[in-house]
């Protein structure tokens, strides 16, 4: 099956460099209309050995195709999901939309606009771009991707399309739990640390920064519990304190968006749960989270 990633960013183009390396038809389009030309791009990726994994990879934009036959991998940022949904709906046809990101309900714009095969994927690796050539990326585990609307059949292909052995997918029952466990793990990262301008690590580093990240985990649980999905509070501490262990010295996402004065995807982070919450009635139940979101927007706003 063709690949078609959407999103010239760090993760898809560690993707489409290790599936062109395997010898799978992949293109690489940008996610924002108009935006570069169609051609052959070298890119490299730098392997947490310090090997690198280069390939030419087509790269074109979203109006050079009529027709989008094949798998489509949503790597943009969520942001752009309710355009990008406005844009594809009459190109992807039966294609499987498979989408790569953090986040809550990012899938709501695709199921408002009618895609009827959509997979969520949570991301269990790291890149990042270090020039427009060149992405560090470090793969932590497989990958999850599971069913929002579709048939296992299909995401048992898409799962065997998207997996090498450099980065690696499995098909996942209980997706809705990978999804809020990490969004809850996010919005603490995703918040805090680009508020105190500091990295990953800092809360296996620092007890006052895990208070803070615990009470916003334990606000989200409330949130989570009140759609269904059961969490228990250790099991998302014992991932927060994993990755802060894995990612250390990095930045989170959102504080290398804000360095960069680009917009940040909190609005499908801390101001979800917090939109989630008032809808339930119990808004006044997750004030950090929704005061750690709020700063993070102002921060965003101030900086663009
Ligand atoms: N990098 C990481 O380590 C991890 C990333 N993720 C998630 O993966 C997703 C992709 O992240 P990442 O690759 O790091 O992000 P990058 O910022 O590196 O790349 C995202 C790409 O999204 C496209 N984009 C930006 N704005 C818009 C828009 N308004 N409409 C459509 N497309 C847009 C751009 O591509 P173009 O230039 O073609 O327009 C951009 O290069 C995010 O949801 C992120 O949260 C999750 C876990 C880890
Ligand atoms: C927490 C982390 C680093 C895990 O992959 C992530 O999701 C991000 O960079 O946004």
């Amino acid at each position: 099956m063709k690949v078609y990633i959407i999103g010239y960013g760090a993760i898809g183009k560690a993707l489409a460099v290790f599936l062109k390396r395997e010898g799978r038809d992949v293109t690489l389009l940008r996610g924002r209309r108009g935006e570069g030309a169609k051609g052959e791009v070298p890119l490299n990726i730098t392997m947490p050995d310090d090997t690198v994994q280069e390939a030419a990879v087509e790269v074109a934009t979203l109006d050079a195709f009529g027709e989008l036959d094949g798998v489509v991998v949503l790597a943009n940022k969520s942001f752009g999901n309710r355009q990008l949904a406005q844009s594809l709906v009459d190109k992807t046809g039966h294609s499987p939309l498979v989408i790569l990101q953090n986040g809550l309900d990012v899938e709501a714009p695709f199921l408002e606009a009618g895609f009827k095969d959509v997979y969520r994927c949570v991301l269990f690796a790291t890149a990042q771009v270090e020039d427009e050539m060149m992405v560090r990326f470090k793969p932590v585990a497989a990958s999850p991707i599971g069913v929002i609307e579709g048939w296992t059949e299909i995401l048992s292909k898409v799962v065997e399309t998207l997996s090498t052995p450099s980065f690696q997918f499995n098909a996942e029952a209980s997706i809705q739990e990978v999804i809020w466990k990490k969004a809850i793990v996010n919005s603490a990262f995703n918040s805090i640390c680009p508020l105190l301008e500091i990295d990953n690590g800092v809360f296996y580093r620092n007890e006052e920064a895990l208070a803070i990240a615990r009470q916003v985990i334990e606000e989200c649980l409330l949130v989570a519990k009140a759609k269904g999905v059961q969490l228990e509070l250790g099991e998302v501490l014992n991932l927060l304190l994993q990755i802060s262990k894995s990612s250390d010295g990095q930045l989170i996402s959102t504080l290398q968006d804000i360095k960069k004065h680009r917009p940040t995807e909190i609005d499908t982070l801390n101001m979800a749960i917090a939109a989630m919450a008032d809808s339930m009635k119990i808004g006044e139940r997750v004030a950090v989270t929704r005061a750690l979101g709020k700063l993070i927007k102002i921060k965003e706003t101030v900086n663009l």
